[in-house]
């Protein structure tokens, strides 16, 4: 079987592959960077499931391929809620994961530790060409804390500041094993895994 992750994140689509392998499934996993002049999305939805929806979409038509996106974020409580579903572009036009978490850590200031409380989600969603009317809508969370200061070199985006008090690290300090087995990725990626079977026995 082959999947395209309509993802032009390399970090996501690392995460992805890790987890089918290590659930045993063999399928090829493509991403945008094996399309050729693949569209650029606009992801101007205001959640995480309508922009997941609006880059599976884009991508399947494209592609005419089963396509599956995710569309993530952080919410930050001292913030109410933000950087949200702008997690991407916190920084503004030209941002880069290292002006986010700068951004980031200005926003919070003088705030301490035990107030820094967050969430992770990530929703994907699965769309097959000419069926979206029928797509599969999934979701995982995680919470922890933003750190002061980064801590660890793995993973990207925000990980070297999202703290998971139970592991007593930064997903930056985890494995990708590691941090799939408890993040919000690996949360929705194994709710996709249980229920695509049944969801792809409709179209056969
Ligand atoms: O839209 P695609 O092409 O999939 O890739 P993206 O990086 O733009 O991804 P999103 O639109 O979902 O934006 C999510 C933002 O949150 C960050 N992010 C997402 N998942 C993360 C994770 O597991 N750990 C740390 N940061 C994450 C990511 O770096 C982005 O800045
Ligand atoms: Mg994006």
């Amino acid at each position: 079987m082959e999947i395209l992750f309509a993802t032009t994140n390399k970090g996501k689509a690392t995460e992805l592959r890790a987890a089918f392998k290590n659930a045993g499934i063999t399928a090829t996993i493509k991403t945008n960077a094996d399309l050729d002049r693949p569209p650029v999305v606009e992801e101007y939805g205001t959640t995480f499931e309508q922009n997941a929806k609006l880059k599976a979409h884009e991508l399947a038509d494209y592609s005419q391929m089963l396509t599956i996106a995710d569309d993530s974020g952080l919410m930050v409580d001292a913030l109410d809620g933000a950087p949200g579903v702008h997690s991407a572009r916190y920084a503004g036009i030209e941002h880069n994961d290292h002006k986010n978490n700068a951004k980031l850590l200005a926003e919070l200031g003088g705030v301490p530790l035990k107030q820094r409380t967050a969430k992770f989600n990530t929703t994907i969603v699965a769309s097959k060409p000419g069926h979206f009317d029928q797509d599969l809508v999934v979701s995982g969370q995680c919470a922890g804390l933003i750190l002061p200061a980064p801590q660890g070199e793995d993973g990207f985006g925000y990980d070297p500041l999202f703290f998971v008090p139970e592991k007593q690290k930064t997903f930056a300090e985890m494995t990708t094993a590691e941090k799939n087995s408890l993040s919000h990725r690996g949360r929705a990626i194994s709710q996709l895994l249980q229920k695509l079977p049944a969801w792809l026995e409709q179209f056969e």
